[in-house]
């Protein structure tokens, strides 16, 4: 709705009569507002939630948000939004002019640097709050999209789209869908995607998620795009520190802890890859998720062979645990278990 306009009244007799009936309690407030304002309400779906659970699932959601390491920039313009659905649901309350409040957004920013965590945790946050009937992130990609005739890529993105309703669409490197220009199949796709969010501008929320580059690139060439993604969010490459810390953070979780040898290891290692950030194959907190799982196997397989390691062993993890090239190591494979070489 905009700014200073009333809203409309439909579907169940005069404002005058909507109103007295919710103070005579003949209806709650979500059906009274529904009955104003149609179906163009959906920051007010849930506006009569308070039980303490609710609170606490919410507040929960804002801890997951907060331990995230680093990402000031992100958390500060999710609180931002949040307050900002918060006050316009106030302040449409109390029958004054609200903003509109379109959730599309741009995730800028390179692989492993939180873009898929932020949107699941916002999907719920959203849901929380009520903009979202169920907070559900549905991730697609242009192969789940792109069809091969036409009319398929249509089909497909509503498929998807109707899969989304109720949460968020996630479309990792969207610029792909530009890729072969105007003839290719993916136009199709960007086009059924612009009057899904038309179409359903009350229940889903789209990000399109990418490479900084690439993203102006395409929002550039895009020109009727950049105005139906009014929120942009800047996923920065993570420091030495931050990772470091993601790193510490990822093992307490699952118990385990890094020797000081091997802090040093990883630490030193860090600091080299970040120095090489700009290059493509550096993928951040994922990069660091996947030395931790496979430092995790290979602790295993060297504690197989001590005989009833300690409690402390069995957190620890050693600099030959901590292995940073890609592959499995020999050790991995000769493990008669999971790691055997087919
Ligand atoms: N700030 C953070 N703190 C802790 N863990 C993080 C953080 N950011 C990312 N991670 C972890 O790193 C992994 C990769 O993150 P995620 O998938 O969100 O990145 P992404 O930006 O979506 O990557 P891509 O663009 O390649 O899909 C996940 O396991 C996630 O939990």
């Amino acid at each position: 709705m905009r700014s200073g306009q009333r809203p409309p009244q439909r579907g169940g007799g005069s404002s005058v009569d909507v109103i007295d009936q919710f103070r005579n309690g003949e209806v709650a407030l979500n059906e009274a507002l529904r009955k104003l304002h149609g179906s163009h309400t959906p920051i007010l779906r849930d506006a009569h939630r308070s039980t303490p659970t609710d609170k606490q699932r919410f507040q929960s959601i804002m801890n997951e948000l907060d331990q995230l390491i680093g990402l000031r920039q992100v958390k500060t313009l999710v609180k931002e939004i949040y307050a900002f659905i918060q006050i316009q649901q106030k302040r449409q309350q109390a029958k004054l002019a609200t903003e509109p409040i379109v959730l599309h957004m741009i995730f800028k920013g390179n692989p492993g640097t939180g873009k898929t965590t932020v949107a699941r945790i916002l999907a719920k946050l959203l849901r929380e709050m009520g903009v979202l009937s169920k907070g559900h992130l549905v991730e697609v990609e242009r192969a789940d999209l792109v069809g091969e005739y036409i009319g398929h890529t249509a089909q497909k993105t509503r498929d998807h789209v109707k899969k989304a309703l109720g949460g968020i669409m996630f479309i990792d490197e969207a610029y792909s869908l530009a890729r072969g220009g105007e003839k290719d199949f993916g136009k199709e796709a960007i086009d059924t995607m612009v009057k899904a969010m038309e179409d359903h501008k009350n229940d889903f929320v789209l990000i399109l998620a990418g490479y900084d580059t690439e993203m102006e690139q395409f929002l550039r060439t895009n020109p009727g795009l950049p105005s139906r993604f009014p929120i942009v969010l800047n996923f920065e490459d993570y420091t030495e520190q931050e990772l470091m810390q993601i790193a510490d953070t990822m093992l307490r979780k699952r118990e385990y802890k890094l020797s000081p040898e091997s802090s040093s290891k990883l630490r030193t290692y860090l600091r080299n890859s970040t120095q090489q950030q700009g290059k493509r194959n550096f993928s951040n907190a994922r990069m660091v998720r996947n030395v931790i799982e496979r430092a995790v196997r290979l602790q295993a397989v060297r504690l197989l062979e001590a005989r009833n390691p300690t409690r402390d062993e069995l957190m620890k993890i050693e600099p030959d645990d901590l292995v940073f090239e890609e592959g499995p190591r020999d050790e991995e494979l000769s493990f008669g278990g999971p790691y055997q070489r087919r």
